[in-house]
């Protein structure tokens, strides 16, 4: 591949102005007035370039939900929320337990070629909750699978826990537990407290979830092996996490943007879109993610992009499905919860978004961030923008955003993935010509 894009006078998420050179798949050059020879120009100004953003947490449903998102459509709304790679979760249909499944959809998203996508491995068969899967067979395949997940369900037995921590731990691998104790939470609708009483919703309370966080890290630290904490959603969850880290377990954490912007009190709609798992908390909660982030508690935000069909989301609250798409608003959403907050800078949302994701994930290539001879794998975003979100901004298959009709700051205006552009202008680049490019990009990486 030569295809040669110039970057002009991009900001960097440390403040520095600087020109970009993309060619060959790589970051060729960085400094200001670079040489624009035979390279497409972009004029970056006023323009942040961040590292491509890497999704801890995707649910992308294909196999077997095709309905509600596919590797390619859910590719499509990674790439226009600054995504350049997501780990696709294991809860589709079959479950992702075997190497065949996890090679399918890694293929499928190397065909589609708008994100790398890493596909996650099942903990246990059929998310049954009962024997483990093929975890060694899922490592060794050509999908090399590191990140292992019942997301959507906890491992809740802790027996197979400890054996699923023992496993992943000879091969550097980490289990990342849905934490949801399922005798507190059966029939849970919303956040247990005041509210949950008085809409006569059956609660979800905040102990069913650090009651698991908290068994997890003693057995993190038992076994010596990986442990990651998805979608942490109260502030007793981050006390727990703190004091594990400080008593030097291996465990990390991630919370969503949408619990770090929503709050309880949208049940009050009666709308299912604000229903979700774990369920929004209180304002407490919310201050007490933001500061778990502040502090390095949190490592990471990950979507938890949760597409489900209309059908699912617009029955009665009880009925409906827990999720929420999020690829395509998250940073505008991280915008406006830390940066426009003064919580937090875009350094800070470089490495919760980019370097510490794809660290955990094991993913290659974006320990440098922005940097000469590192792959070309980033997004400019222009802050000062503002807009209503609306269905016109999804990308993906599903439109049960929470967000529609609220006003949210900062717009996604490019992103590259391996040295070819996947969303130019604001827009996703068409299906046809990202494809191609990677076949492109493969061939040239491939020598
Ligand atoms: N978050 C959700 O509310 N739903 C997720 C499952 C999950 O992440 O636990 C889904 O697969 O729909
Ligand atoms: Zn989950
Ligand atoms: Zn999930």
């Amino acid at each position: 591949m030569t295809k040669r894009i110039l970057i002009r006078g991009a900001a960097l998420a440390d403040g520095t102005t600087t020109d970009i050179l993309v060619a060959d798949g790589l970051v060729a050059e960085l400094g200001a007035g670079l040489s624009d020879a035979g390279a497409s120009v972009v004029d970056a100004a006023g323009l942040i370039a961040l590292p491509g953003l890497v999704d801890l947490h995707t649910h992308l449903r294909e196999p077997g939900y095709e309905h509600s998102e596919t590797v390619l459509t859910g590719s499509r709304a990674a790439a226009i929320g600054g995504f350049t790679a997501v780990h696709a979760m294991a809860n589709t249909s079959p479950v992702a337990d075997t190497a065949g499944v996890v090679e399918q959809v890694q293929a499928l998203g190397d065909a589609a070629g708008y994100v790398t996508v890493r596909p996650v491995g099942a903990v246990t068969i059929g998310l049954g909750g009962t024997q483990l899967a093929e975890i060694g067979a899922m490592a060794q395949s050509r999908a090399r699978v590191r990140v292992f997940s019942d997301d959507g369900k906890c491992v809740s037995d802790a027996l197979l826990m400890r054996r699923a921590l023992e496993y992943v731990k000879t091969f550097d691998g980490v289990v990342a537990q849905h934490a949801q104790e399922p005798r507190l939470t059966d029939g849970a609708q919303m956040n247990e407290g005041a509210l949950s009483s008085e809409l006569g919703l059956t609660g979800w309370p905040a102990v069913a979830e650090e009651a698991i966080i908290a068994r997890d890290v003693l057995l993190a630290e038992h076994v010596g092996a990986r442990l990651h904490v998805c979608h942490v959603s109260t502030a007793g969850s981050v006390d727990v996490v703190r004091w594990a880290k400080a008593r030097g377990i291996p465990v990390t954490a991630e919370v969503t943007p949408h619990h770090l912007l929503l709050t309880e009190d949208l049940a009050l709609t009666w709308d299912a879109r604000f229903k979700v798992n774990p369920p929004l908390r209180s304002r407490d909660d919310v201050d007490a993610l933001r500061a778990g982030l502040a502090d390095g508690t949190i490592d990471v935000i990950a979507t938890d992009h949760a597409p489900h069909p209309v059908e699912e989301k617009e029955s009665a609250w009880s009925d409906a499905s827990f999720g929420m798409v999020g690829l395509e608003s998250a940073l505008s959403v991280v915008q406006a919860s830390l940066i426009d907050t003064g919580v937090l800078g875009w350094v800070d949302i470089a490495r919760l978004l980019s370097s510490a994701p794809a660290a955990i994930g094991r993913v290659a290539g974006y320990d440098r961030g922005i940097a000469v001879g590192a792959a070309a794998e980033f997004t400019l975003v222009d802050p000062s923008a503002s807009r209503e979100f609306s269905t016109e901004e999804l990308r993906g298959r599903s439109v049960n955003s929470p967000y529609l009709g609220m006003t949210l700051p900062g717009r996604v205006m490019m992103t590259v993935h391996s040295g070819y552009p996947t969303v130019v202008d604001g827009e996703v680049v068409a299906t046809e010509f990202v494809a191609a490019a990677a076949a492109e990009s493969r061939g040239f990486t491939r020598g």
